[in-house]
């Protein structure tokens, strides 16, 4: 398989001087498209702030990230926004959805500026939600609403889901409907799934998992044999 990302010695710092926290301190990674991956490791370890660095949200201080044959490190401001566009989606553990729109006009934000997007309906359909497209998010339960995140961001087509806690604050019935849903995006779309969390159960569904600690990765495992979600549990 080709490599969606290669980081070289990424380091980001935030603050200067007596105050500055190293939140990476020197991260060599490979990652290969179509896996799902899951990032694990003990709070403020800096897996959200690598997440953000991959998904082009954020720079790292030194270093470099290569998506396919792409430098993201070098490009200009507008061009990483045109990454962010047309190639990854993002969701987060609270489902930043907006209250006044329906669920289909929430997936709509998105397909209206996408390249190559799903009909909202089937992106919605894809998520288990067939029939709630009119409902608003205050009709929804949270794990209905993450589908509807999930939605918004697979509808674009991306090549790469970035998740950072996406059952952090669910249920674990629920939180396991929502990574089916995650599973199933990378089986039947193909794309990459770039997941934090820290539910070490949820590793077992991985192709790969890594272990990072004090803004280092420490460990990188490929699971011989995956669990599917419905056999996790946390
Ligand atoms: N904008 C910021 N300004 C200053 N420090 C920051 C900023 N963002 C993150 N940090 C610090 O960088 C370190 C890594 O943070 P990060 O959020 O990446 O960790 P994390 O592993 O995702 O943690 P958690 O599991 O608690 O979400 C932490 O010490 C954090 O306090």
């Amino acid at each position: 398989m080709a490599n969606a990302f290669v980081t070289k010695g990424l380091t980001r710092t935030y603050g200067e001087g007596r105050s500055a926290v190293h939140a990476l301190r020197g991260v060599d990674l490979e990652l290969p498209e179509g896996e799902i991956v899951v990032l694990l490791g003990p709070s403020g370890c800096g897996k959200s702030t690598l997440l953000n660095i991959l998904g082009g949200l954020d720079r790292p201080t030194t270093g470099s990230v290569h998506f396919h044959d792409e430098e993201l490190t070098s490009l200009s401001d507008r061009a990483l926004t045109r990454f962010r566009r047309d190639h990854v989606g993002f969701v987060f553990q609270f489902y930043n959805l907006m209250p006044s729109l329906t669920a289909r006009e929430n997936v709509e934000l998105v397909t209206e500026i996408a390249d190559n997007p799903m009909d909202p309906d089937e992106a919605l359909a894809l998520v288990g939600l067939k029939g709630r497209s009119d409902h608003f998010p205050s009709q929804l339960s949270g794990g209905e609403q993450q589908r509807v995140a999930i939605a918004r961001a697979v509808a674009k087509q991306p090549e790469v889901l970035f998740c950072d806690e996406p059952t952090g604050a669910l249920d674990s019935a629920t939180g396991r409907a929502v990574l089916e849903v995650l599973a199933e995006v990378n089986a039947r779309l193909g794309a990459t799934v770039l997941m934090v969390t820290h539910a070490a159960n949820i590793a077992g569904m991985a192709h790969r998992v890594i272990r990072m600690a004090d803004g280092q990765v420490r460990d990188v495992t490929v699971n011989e044999t995956r669990l599917s979600p419905a056999e996790v549990h946390w």
